[in-house]
């Protein structure tokens, strides 16, 4: 964007990706973040590389001592700590599994979700701007609010709502239409308030500590957010992306999808997630590595565009409670394993700042040593 006259963000930020798609727009300078000749990472398709698939349902039932969900604590903490450094902190849970058991999300539940969000997206964009946030409000349909100078703007539309605490909701952004949007997404929190509850004593257990000891530091008013991202289609898929590479700064972030698209970094190449209707992906953010003293790792991902296909996903980030401060567990740092990271509160907040920036926040909260 160097040398590009940027105009105000209400001028930029009002026309929607959806829009500028409909009119054969090509990308604008304000969304041209790359170009074919100087992607110096390797693109690789995830079927070339194992990804780590744990079965939440074990864990649904909590039958810790059942030999198979010892089997998958062990998967768990593989995938989150070597399979970390190696592949990117992804968990992908199979959730066929917790049908089964009847405690679980059913995949024909996960479509209802999925097709509340591409109906809303597909209906006139008048109908959408009832929810229109401004620029600098997070809650509403648009965009981010304008990143700083210098960074590009991500080919895609959103609606942003806060789920958890309940009290926190406003409903004036969530959409009337589809009539079943409200239900569906009230629904769909209660499963995830369920989910959340299950990954982090999971996640505990498989590093031998209390069960409650991360869900004690998310806090009893942990916040749950929603994003419906629509991603379009671009005729130069090549020059734009549908969000840029970052890590979360979340505890953890919860993705639902209906098409490939979803890429992760790992040691110098991207890894594009398979598509699995029956299946939500769990991603560490910067907050559980803060809390594992590095054991967990936050993953850099991004969202490729395409020249055809439109993507939807709904991201749900689970994040602490604001103004409670966290950090390392005390029973994962001693001689052997020093205290990383020290204590910090409203880390999301710092994170987005420098997310602004297209920098990663993590730094802040490292203790230096000698
Ligand atoms: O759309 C996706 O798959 C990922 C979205 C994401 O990374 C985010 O919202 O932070
Ligand atoms: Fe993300």
């Amino acid at each position: 964007m160097a040398g590009v006259t940027v105009p105000p963000a209400e001028v930029l930020l009002s026309k929607r990706v959806q829009e500028m798609v409909i009119a054969d727009d090509e990308p604008p300078a304000p969304y041209i973040c790359r170009n074919d000749q100087d992607d110096d990472v390797e693109e690789e398709s995830i079927e070339n590389s194992p990804v780590p698939v744990v079965n939440i349902g074990c864990f649904l039932a909590e039958n810790w001592s059942d030999k198979e969900s010892a089997e998958e604590l062990k998967k768990l903490k593989l995938a989150l700590s070597t399979w970390g450094c190696f592949q990117g902190f992804i968990i992908w849970t199979n959730i066929v599994h917790v049908q089964a058991i009847g405690h679980g999300i059913p995949t024909s539940f996960l479509d209802e979700v999925r097709q509340i969000g591409r109906e809303f997206f597909e209906q006139p964009m008048e109908e959408k701007k009832k929810y229109a946030k401004t620029v600098t409000e997070f809650q509403g349909y648009g965009a981010d609010p304008v990143p700083e100078e210098g960074q590009s703007l991500d080919w895609s539309d959103r609606i942003f709502l806060d789920l958890v605490p309940e009290d926190q909701r406003n409903y004036k952004f969530w959409p009337q239409n589809p009539t079943s949007f409200k239900n569906t997404l009230e629904e769909y929190t209660e499963k995830l308030k369920k989910f959340t509850e299950t990954i982090s004593k999971s996640m505990a257990r498989s590093l031998n500590l209390d069960e409650n000891c991360f869900l004690k530091q998310f806090g009893e008013r942990a916040q749950l957010q929603a994003r419906f991202n629509y991603y379009s289609s671009c005729k130069r898929p090549d020059l734009v992306l549908g969000l840029k590479p970052h890590a979360d700064g979340t505890g953890y972030t919860i993705v639902l999808q209906d098409e490939v698209g979803l890429q992760m970094l790992n040691q110098g190449k991207w890894y594009t997630v398979p598509n699995n209707p029956d299946s939500l992906i769990v991603l560490m953010g910067d907050q559980m590595e803060i809390m594992s003293n590095g054991i967990f790792r936050s993953v850099v991902h991004r969202v490729v565009s395409d020249s055809k296909r439109v993507r939807i996903s709904v991201t749900t980030f689970y994040t602490p409670e604001a103004g409670k401060e966290i950090g390392p567990e005390e029973g994962l740092t001693g001689v052997e394993a020093p205290r990383l990271y020290k204590k910090i509160k409203d880390y999301a907040d710092i994170h987005w700042g420098y997310y602004q920036r297209g920098m990663r926040a993590l730094h802040t909260a490292q203790l230096i040593t000698s």
